[in-house]
């Protein structure tokens, strides 16, 4: 059987027993800087960015966490399906219960803002990315390769946002409480149990769910270049 170049890598990583997803993170850390270092995110960190780009970002995003709560129901229910007794099921359900507040937040933003989250039309990037999680809810999407999605998804906004509140930067107080909403230390922990969830599960994985878990992880952060883009009003 002729084995395609991304399960001959993943062959690699079973026999080193390597920690999978730091590997990734290296191997496509110019996607992944591209997706944690967009120059939206450096608009914030150095304070030139723009009240109609931070608007557009809230009401885009407000559309995206609607989506991306049946998104992550999907991943719970996936975890309570799998045969081991793991914890996981405990820690992807505070996740979706953090969502509670999380649209009780960017409600009261958008006040603030005076930003009209009825009347915010999804854009294309937006559409697309939320069209994307849709097809992860699948019953034939395996659960490593949902979860590895959900651990992608959280990380990136982690690690913006982290960037936007380390010494030297120069973020608008108005801006502070959305960069510690996803910046803050608790949440980087969140990001890094999520992490030990998807290596758990790489470890056991076949060399072709391995294969299929990386090809998501890159997808989701090229969605969240996408994402940044639309916020900064290019297409
Ligand atoms: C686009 C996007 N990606 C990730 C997150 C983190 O939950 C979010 N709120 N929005």
């Amino acid at each position: 059987m002729e084995l395609e170049a991304s399960e001959v890598e993943a062959e690699k990583f079973k026999s080193k027993k390597t920690n999978i997803t730091d590997s990734w993170m290296k191997k496509h850390s110019s996607i992944y800087k591209e997706a944690t270092r967009h120059p939206f995110i450096l608009s914030i960190r150095d304070g030139t960015i723009d009240s109609p780009s931070f608007k557009k970002w809230l009401g885009q995003d407000y559309i995206y966490v609607r989506a991306f709560v049946p998104f992550v129901a999907s991943v719970l229910v996936k975890a309570c399906n799998e045969l081991d007794d793991s914890s996981d099921t405990d820690i992807i359900l505070g996740g979706l219960a953090s969502l509670n507040d999380e649209i009780t937040w960017f409600k009261e933003e958008a006040s603030k803002w005076e930003v009209s989250l009825t009347s915010v039309v999804p854009q294309r990037a937006n559409l697309m990315y939320c069209s994307f999680l849709k097809s992860l809810m699948r019953s034939e999407i395996e659960y490593t390769v949902a979860v590895t999605a959900f651990w992608a998804i959280e990380t990136v906004y982690q690690d913006s946002f982290s960037h936007c509140l380390e010494d030297g930067s120069k973020i608008p107080e108005e801006l502070r409480e959305t960069c510690q909403r996803w910046g803050n230390n608790g949440f980087g922990q969140y990001c890094h149990f999520l992490q030990n969830i998807v290596d758990r599960c790489l470890e056991k994985a076949s060399i072709d769910i391995i294969a299929k878990a990386e090809r998501v992880f890159i997808t989701v952060l090229e969605h969240e270049v996408e994402f940044w883009n639309m916020s900064k009003g290019e297409i």
